[in-house]
């Protein structure tokens, strides 16, 4: 396996001239179950990501958020439409693993140390292909000097960063986040909403965050993709007009104060 180091990406955020599309979503539909029991979770859904962007998603629960991201990480079929990850199949770019997945639940092998259950996915098929070093994405986590440290010595932040660095060891172009620190508590949250923006801005690495969260979506998204429900469709894509790096302090400003009116107010409509 050849090891390379993290290398910088283009700065993310001032990447937005270079417009390729890390994901395209066109006219989706996604229907579970048949007949009487049919329940259609996204209707209609059209997106496209930028690569190297940051987006994060809205919306009143069951509009749809989480099957969207299956939808995109080929864990869930489309009904209708089609989804292009990178130009290619969801099914063909989980094979080449251009995406990795991080999940409300860090779920981290507790036998296993911080560095070892960051470097498990090289060992289940990640043979041959460049990854980053897990030493160097604990320390790029801020994790350094707790290598060794087994899940169950680590605190509900640590653990989720042990998470992330996971998910970054196949170096993958995407990274799909779905509610990753929906179970932490708010100090932990912001610190990891920092960290996250950091994180992006030093690996380049196209981000889609789910999120309940309307102050979370505004501080980290350049875009907000605003779902709305029955059946899931979207509301707006709103750009979010702060400029990067973003600081927790950004979240008392007027103009900070005013995306997040304006996200309750469409959430409201939803
Ligand atoms: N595997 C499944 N089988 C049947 N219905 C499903 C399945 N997964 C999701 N649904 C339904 O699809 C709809 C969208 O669910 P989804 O979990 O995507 O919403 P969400 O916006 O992520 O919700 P939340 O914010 O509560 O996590 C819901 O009505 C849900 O019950």
């Amino acid at each position: 396996m050849a090891a390379t180091a993290l290398a910088k990406a283009p700065s993310a955020a001032s990447n937005s001239a270079a417009q390729d599309i890390a994901v395209s979503v066109k006219n989706v539909d996604v229907v579970f179950g048949q007949d009487d029991k049919a329940v259609t979770a996204l209707s209609n859904v059209s997106v496209d990501i930028p690569e190297g962007s940051l987006i994060t998603m809205i919306g009143p629960s069951g509009c749809g958020k989480s099957t969207l991201l299956r939808a995109i990480a080929d864990l869930v079929p489309v009904s209708g439409g089609e989804i292009t990850v990178l130009g290619r199949s969801p099914e063909a770019a989980r094979r080449d693993r251009a995406f990795s997945f991080v999940f409300q639940d860090p779920t981290l092998l507790p036998w296993r140390s911080a560095i070892d259950n960051v470097g498990l996915p090289l060992e289940v098929g990640g043979g041959g292909t460049a990854h980053a070093e897990p030493a160097e994405l604990l320390q790029l986590v801020g994790l350094k000097g707790r290598e060794q440290a087994l899940p169950g010595e680590l605190s509900g932040g640590m653990r989720q960063r042990v998470a992330i660095a996971r998910a970054l060891v196949t170096r993958p172009k995407i990274l799909l986040m779905d509610e990753p620190f929906g179970a932490l508590d708010e100090i932990t949250r912001d610190k990891l909403n920092e960290e996250l923006l950091r994180i992006w801005q030093e690996t380049g690495t196209t981000i889609m965050f789910v999120t309940h969260s309307i102050p979370e979506a505004a501080f980290l998204g350049q875009q907000v993709l605003v779902l709305a429900s029955h059946p899931g469709r979207v509301k707006e894509f709103m750009p979010v007009d702060l400029p990067y790096p973003r600081r927790l302090p950004v979240r008392d400003t007027l103009e900070f104060v005013q995306i997040t009116a304006h996200l309750r107010q469409l959430l409201e409509e939803c």
